[in-house]
């Protein structure tokens, strides 16, 4: 498991280590780790002594951590240069460098073959416009990419992509999520003795161990029962296919059973793509999970189809992962229902889908919501599971996963290519999937479970992607090489 802390939780743990007069100390400690890294990324390349390393030196201690680094690299032989941003700059680090021998100038050396980012760090305000970088050169970002909100990932103005991000005393939140996700490239983190002075961290993600972990392999004893029935109500005479991905993705993360209830044209797809799903039209059966919506479609057999898996669910306290049509039919009376049974309920909107459901069941959060979820997607589940009292897993370029008091987890294992018709019923059918192992040695909770799907569902998008574009159904093959290269 990765924890990621906001900006403000790093700046609240320096804060006494500051009082205490460590201020300078934390400084070099975190321009020591920059160099280090710098020093190993040349090495790779050639020769470090002679290189020329310069920096984009921000006003404020992004540019300080940037002007020691530089001394520092500069004892170690590098041809080091500063190039101020803005009106001020931090003088002892400037000082320091001017002692180890390096130099400033106004632009970027032509010679130059790595690029520290030292402008903006956790205390970047808006956004900024980038000068050009020359292509070809290594970006090291000093702590963030200059422009990245640390505590959400929003990207208001420009940014220089790094290839490496050397971040000081904890991951930040804006690192994984999003714009900033993206920027960042690979991400390092520099211990520089905040640990003891560091609260709850803001965001967690899921690594591979923990995601396997809830899609356990079956044990000795198991049978079909034990491994976990899952009941599939999606698909309809107009969208039949979406019945099939949900019910593919499914049987490939590796579950005892899929009951599927949907219509004949529908079920005779399933049946024909997969023989051992038992198929009838109504809920009835042995389901001890339900995924609903995928293909419902929104007339008023979907919404009756709809109201009787919430039946099924409340009757049995089954958990439930409402998807796509769904989202458009569900009530505040079904969720109100699905609680009181003590129902795992989570909910998988993409940002329109979530912009709709809190217009219509949450409308004291509507208000300056549409900008809210692009700026801030961890923020927008949130406050949704929040006032839902579910699991929101929120789809996008990150994957935000939120439980209603707060537990947050996003993954960035997918990539674009996964935005193609489709996906998203296979993603449904990976939470149900998770959440059927409920009674069945799975501790995790729904929020562990939603984003294992997730890491799951990204993994194999970017093993199909390695392999050229593809829809949807093959995405079911590719999760089920995920969970055997184990
Ligand atoms: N606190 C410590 O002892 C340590 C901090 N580390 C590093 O410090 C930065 C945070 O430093 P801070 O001075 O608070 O903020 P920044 O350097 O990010 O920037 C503040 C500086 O920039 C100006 N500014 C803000 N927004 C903009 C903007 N959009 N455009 C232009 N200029 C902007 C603002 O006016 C200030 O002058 C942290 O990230 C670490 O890198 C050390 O790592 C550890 C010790």
């Amino acid at each position: 498991m990765i924890h990621a802390y906001t900006g403000a939780a790093v700046r609240a743990a320096e804060s006494p280590l500051l009082r205490a007069g460590q201020g300078a100390a934390l400084m070099r400690r975190a321009a020591w780790g920059l160099a280090r890294v710098v020093v190993r990324e040349l090495r790779s390349h050639g020769p470090v002594a002679g290189a020329t390393v310069t920096a984009l030196v921000g006003t404020g201690n992004n540019g300080g951590d940037a002007l020691w680094a530089l001394a520092f690299l500069r004892r170690r032989g590098v041809n080091a240069v500063a190039v101020p941003t803005g009106e001020r700059i931090h003088e002892a680090g400037l000082a320091a460098l001017r002692r180890a021998g390096g130099r400033v100038a106004d632009q970027i050396p032509v010679d130059a073959v790595m690029l520290i980012d030292g402008v903006l760090g956790t205390g970047a305000r808006g956004g900024w416009e980038p000068p050009l970088v020359p292509a070809g050169i290594t970006v090291v970002a000093c702590d963030l990419p200059s422009g990245v909100d640390a505590e959400t990932g929003h990207v208001a103005g420009g940014v220089i992509p790094a290839d490496l991000t050397v971040t000081f005393g904890a991951l930040k939140t804006g690192l994984v999520v999003g714009a900033g996700a993206q920027a960042a490239g690979r991400v390092e983190v520099v211990d520089i003795g905040l640990g003891t002075y560091l609260e709850e961290s803001d965001v967690s993600s899921l690594e591979r161990d923990d995601a396997l972990a809830v899609f356990a392999q079956p044990a000795w004893d198991d049978h079909k029962y034990s491994r976990g029935v899952l009941g599939v109500c999606a698909g309809s005479e107009q969208y039949p296919g979406a019945a099939v991905l949900v019910c593919s993705s499914a049987l490939a993360s590796g579950l005892g059973m899929v009951q599927y209830a949907g219509p004949r044209r529908a079920a005779d797809l399933v049946l024909t793509a997969h023989p051992e799903v038992v198929a009838g039209s109504g809920v009835e059966g042995k389901a001890q999970a339900w995924v609903a919506g995928p293909g419902l479609g929104s007339d008023d057999d979907a919404r009756s189809r709809l109201a009787a898996v919430v039946d099924a669910c409340v009757d049995g306290g089954l958990p439930l992962v409402l998807d796509a049509s769904a989202l458009g039919l569900v009530t505040l009376d079904h969720l109100s229902r699905l609680r009181s049974a003590g129902c795992e309920v989570v909910l998988t909107p993409h940002q329109g889908e979530l912009v709709k459901l809190v217009d219509r069941l949450a409308p004291h959060l509507a208000g300056g919501f549409a900008d809210l979820v692009k700026a801030d997607p961890v923020a927008a589940a949130r406050r949704t599971a929040g006032a839902l009292g579910v699991v929101v897993l929120l789809k996008g370029s990150t994957t935000v996963s939120a439980a209603p008091g707060g537990r947050t987890l996003v993954q960035n294992e997918g990539g674009p290519e996964l935005a193609t018709a489709g996906t998203g019923d296979c993603l449904a059918g990976l939470v149900g999937s998770t959440l059927v192992r409920t009674q069945h040695g799975g501790l995790s909770a729904t929020v562990e479970k939603a984003a294992a799907a997730a890491w799951l569902h990204g993994t194999a998008g970017s093993t199909t992607a390695s392999g050229g574009p593809f829809g949807a159904s093959s995405l079911a093959s590719a999760v089920r090489h995920a969970l055997t290269d184990r």
